[in-house]
């Protein structure tokens, strides 16, 4: 489903990791860990298109992202649905407006949306947040919004880069929650995070694996974690 082959990215000096083979396969769960600037934002960009290797090859869907032109890239990136480090919305729109967004600018608004909307605010828990506006919204809350938000357009792949990063043990539990649902549902899961307890709290509830990013390399993390 995502397949990096020999993949390497630097910004400009030297590069950031190299020689990346990995293969994400169509319902799997993965964790992306490692100190801090080893990657794990540019390496998670790589897999969803918003960049490309400097060296090898990234495979999306079964297509090489080097070779897709921006059309493309657009249809691609519907079927991987993202939750950004900094959960970015648009603060003059309304929590339902801004999870609605993605639809509006693939044009696929239709009788159903609100229905949609409806039922995606509550599974995330924010029907009473419906008519907020982000600036009003709780650390967690915005996490939710932007869970929501990556998947109103029923993507395949859903990739998160530090979804708990701001929020305590127990947003980050519901967080959890909701992600393992999605891969129950199907829907293959990548997240990048630093929180080793948030890894061991999801190994008892689903079998995901470990990805460790360093020394400019990935690999396999132990059972031990
Ligand atoms: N657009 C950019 N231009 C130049 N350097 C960049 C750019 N984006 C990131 N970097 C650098 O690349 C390295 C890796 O950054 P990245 O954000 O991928 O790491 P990370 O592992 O996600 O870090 P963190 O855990 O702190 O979020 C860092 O040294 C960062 O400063």
């Amino acid at each position: 489903m995502i397949e990096l082959d020999r993949a390497a990215y630097s910004y400009g000096g030297d590069a950031l990791f190299a020689d990346i083979s990995l293969n994400l396969t169509p319902g799997s769960f993965h964790f992306l860990t490692g100190p801090s600037g080893a990657g794990k934002t540019t390496l998670l960009k790589l897999c969803y298109g918003a960049l490309q290797p400097t060296e090898g090859q990234v495979r999306v869907f079964e297509e090489d992202i080097s070779a897709l032109g921006r059309d493309d890239v657009a249809l691609l990136r519907r079927r991987v649905g993202v939750v950004h480090q900094d959960c970015d919305f648009l603060d003059h729109l309304s929590v339902a407006d801004n999870i609605a967004l993605p639809l509006g600018v693939a044009g696929k608004v239709s009788s159903g949306t609100q229905d949609d909307l409806t039922e995606l605010l509550a599974w995330v828990g924010l029907t009473h947040r419906r008519d907020a506006h982000p600036p009003e919204l709780s650390g967690g809350e915005r996490q939710r919004a932007a869970l929501a938000r990556a998947v109103i357009m029923s993507p395949d792949v859903v990739i998160a880069d530090e979804p708990t990063g701001n929020v305590d043990w127990e947003m980050s539990q519901r967080l959890l929650k909701l992600l393992v649902e999605l891969n129950r549902m199907g829907k293959t899961v990548l997240i990048a995070t630093h929180d080793l307890s948030l890894i061991r709290a999801a190994k008892a509830q689903v079998q995901a694996r470990v990805l460790r990013i360093a020394n400019r390399g990935v690999q396999l993390a132990g059972a031990d974690l």
